[in-house]
Order: C-alpha cells, then structure tokens, then sequence
C-alpha cells in the first residue's frame, strides 16, 4: 500500500495534531522522478536548493497543487491535502516574475487573494491596504505593476500571498528577477517578512547566498533526491556533494557592526552597504574577490587586504584560491587570470571586495 492510499479518499479531517508540513512528494514528469521528503513547523523557513532541472520547481508545484503527487503524501497542519484542488489549499504562492494582474492597481491585486477565499469586497479592499502599508507601500496602492520598480512588484506579490493568510507560503526564485544593487535591499526585506510569518515557508532557489540568508534550513536537491539538508552552517562545514562544496564556498564572517563597517573578531574591518549595528554576519561570493600581485591604487578599493595563496584548486573552468593572511578567504578566478598572476602556493595579493557585493545581515 502507498502512502497515498493510507487514508480513505476525500478525507480531510486532521488526521494528527501535528503542526506544519510533512510530505514527500514523488512526482513522475516523463523519465525524471522526484522523491523528495519535507518537513517543517510553522516559523521555519525552508530552502529547497539546486541545480537546474534538479526537481525543485517541480517540488514546489507539487506543494501548491498545480502538479499531482504520483506516490507519497502531503499534509499541512495535521490535514491532508493531496487530493485538495490548488485554490482550496491554504497555500500562498509568489512566482518568479511575480504575475501580477496589469490591468489591476497593486491595491486590486493583492485585495485579489483574499476575494478568492469568499471575502467581501470592501473587506478585501481593507486588509489589502493593510498588508500594503506593512510591506511599506502605502503610497502605491494605486499604481499599476508597470508603475512599479522589481523591488516592489516583487512586495506586492508578496502582499497578495500573505493577504489570504497561508499556512504554508511558497516562492519561486523570490530575488531572480531583481538586478544585483535591487537584490540585496529586496533580500533584506524578505528576510524582516519572512522572518514575522507564523506559518511555514518554503522557498526555490539555485542561489546560495538567497538561500543562506532567508532560509533557516536548506535542503539540498539533485537528480530528484536530496542530497543533504541541513542548517546553512551545517551544510557548509560539511558539504557531501562537489555541487554543494561549490554552492556554500561563500566567503562567511561574524563581527560587529557600526555604519557601515563591520570589524570581524580576528581583527580587520569590511565595508559593506548596509547600515547596521551590533553582532552581524557578512558573506560574499569568492567571485566577488580581485586579486592584484601589486597594492592596487585607488580609493575606491576600501576592502582591500594583503594575503597569501595557501592552495589553488579547480572548480569548474574556475581556479578558486585558498587565502591566509588578514583576512582568510576564497577568491575565484579564470585560469588566464591565475596564471597572469603567476599565482602558487605562498604568492603574496592584495584581495579586493566591492562593498556592493558583500551582504550584512544581524547575526
Ligand atoms: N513539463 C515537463 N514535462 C516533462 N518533464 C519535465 C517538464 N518540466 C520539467 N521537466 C523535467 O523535470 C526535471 C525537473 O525540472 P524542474 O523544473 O523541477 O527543475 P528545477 O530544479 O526547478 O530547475 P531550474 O532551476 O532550471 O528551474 C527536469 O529534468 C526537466 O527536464
């Protein structure tokens, strides 16, 4: 007997006191299989993690509804929802280009949600502008979605999915759509929504760094499986996989903040764009890292520290170098650069990171 057959059909009564999701989904899509457990309680924030074509998009269609399970079983607070069409399940979803309604003003659009579930108009209207006001865009609700800039669209589709008041929220690549400068402010701001709902979130993402600062757990998914789950620190102290060793090969740090520098424990100091104060983590990609043989000149370099290659290895058709020195870290480059830079084990450089490409956030 299979999971889906564990309970009579159409039932929908709790069927355990458990709070927060439990599933594991298996989805047949032609030769590709998912099979894919997931857990939750609610306030947690999950991170489904992957390459491309690795199931998580599938995964996350399945927990809307918008794919049915082939086998497994998917309950939400205790009930079961496998066989509950999409629109009765209480689940909130904000797509990847968001698919707000043009023709509606941001107002219409998220009253949209609530009106769905059988709410009055004026009623819908009102807590619209209330989810609106909360996610600071009191002033637009009556611009259109061309009106407004990715930062904000992405908002109002996030309005428009609490609006119905879900017990389990899925975004799709919820930061793809936004340039580099946008993304960090916008990550910033999810992190603060998410971080205030009760409930169980769930988010896609191929991007590590999305999903080390907005998730509590991630898990991990290649080929249809996972391959580890985990706490963001979990995972990267322990990587099982070559995909996850380069996914978490962020640059992580832990110091105190004051404006816009933050002095690390070990001593020297990072600039970053956020305005922050007291204990923070700071993380950057090693793509972010330059490096010189000689001190570059310029003001503009304020994170600028003298290291040493401790190691070089390939990564892809990269070269990611170890550092030691005033601030040990990884810096990717191609192996034209490498070798330009005659870097080997015991080379002195000068790293250099943009504040712009380093993220802050309260530890
Ligand atoms: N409509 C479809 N019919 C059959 N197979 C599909 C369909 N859509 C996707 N697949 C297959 O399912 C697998 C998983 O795709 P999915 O979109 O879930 O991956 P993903 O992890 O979300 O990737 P990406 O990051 O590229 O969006 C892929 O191998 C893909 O080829």
């Amino acid at each position: 007997m299979t999971d889906l057959d564990d309970t009579a059909p159409g039932r929908t009564a709790p069927e355990t006191r458990d709070e927060g999701l439990d599933a594991r989904l298996v989805v047949d899509r032609g030769s590709f299989r998912l099979d894919v457990a997931l857990t939750a309680a609610p306030g947690d924030v999950v991170a489904l993690l992957g390459p491309n074509g690795a199931g998580k998009t599938t995964a996350l269609r399945a927990l809307a509804g918008l794919l049915p399970l082939t086998d497994g079983r998917l309950r939400l607070d205790g009930v079961r929802l496998d066989r509950t069409p999409p629109e009765s399940r209480p689940v909130g979803v904000v797509f990847q280009d968001y698919l707000l309604f043009p023709h509606l003003t941001a107002l219409d659009n998220v009253a949209f949600g609530p009106r769905c579930r059988g709410v009055s108009k004026a009623e819908a209207r009102a807590q619209a502008a209330e989810w609106l006001d909360r996610m600071g865009l009191a002033e637009h609700t009556g611009a259109k979605p061309r009106r407004l800039s990715g930062g904000q669209a992405q908002r109002v589709a996030l309005a428009r999915a609490l609006a119905t008041r879900p017990r389990l929220l899925l975004l799709d690549e919820p930061l793809a759509a936004l340039d580099a400068r946008t993304r960090l402010e916008v990550r910033a701001q999810l992190r603060r929504h998410l971080a205030e709902f009760e409930a169980v979130a769930v988010l896609v993402t191929h991007d590590p760094l999305d999903a080390m600062v907005l998730a509590d757990r991630l898990v991990v998914v290649e080929h249809g499986r996972v391959v580890q789950e985990g706490g963001p620190a979990d995972i990267a102290r322990r990587p099982r996989t070559d995909y996850i060793a380069q996914l978490v090969g962020l640059n992580l740090y832990r110091g105190h903040a004051d404006g816009h520098t933050v002095r690390l424990e070990a001593g020297p100091t990072i600039a970053t764009t956020e305005e922050l104060s007291g204990p923070v983590f700071v993380a950057f990609p090693p793509a972010a890292v330059t490096l010189f043989r000689d001190r570059p000149t310029g003001a503009s370099a304020r994170n600028l520290w003298r290291c040493e290659v401790a190691g070089l290895e390939t990564h892809g058709d990269q070269i990611r170098a170890g550092l030691t020195g005033e601030l040990p870290l990884a810096a990717d480059l191609t192996t034209v650069a490498a070798a330009e830079l005659d870097l080997h084990p015991g080379a002195p450089v000068w790293a250099t990171v943009k504040a712009t490409q380093t993220h802050a956030y309260p530890a």
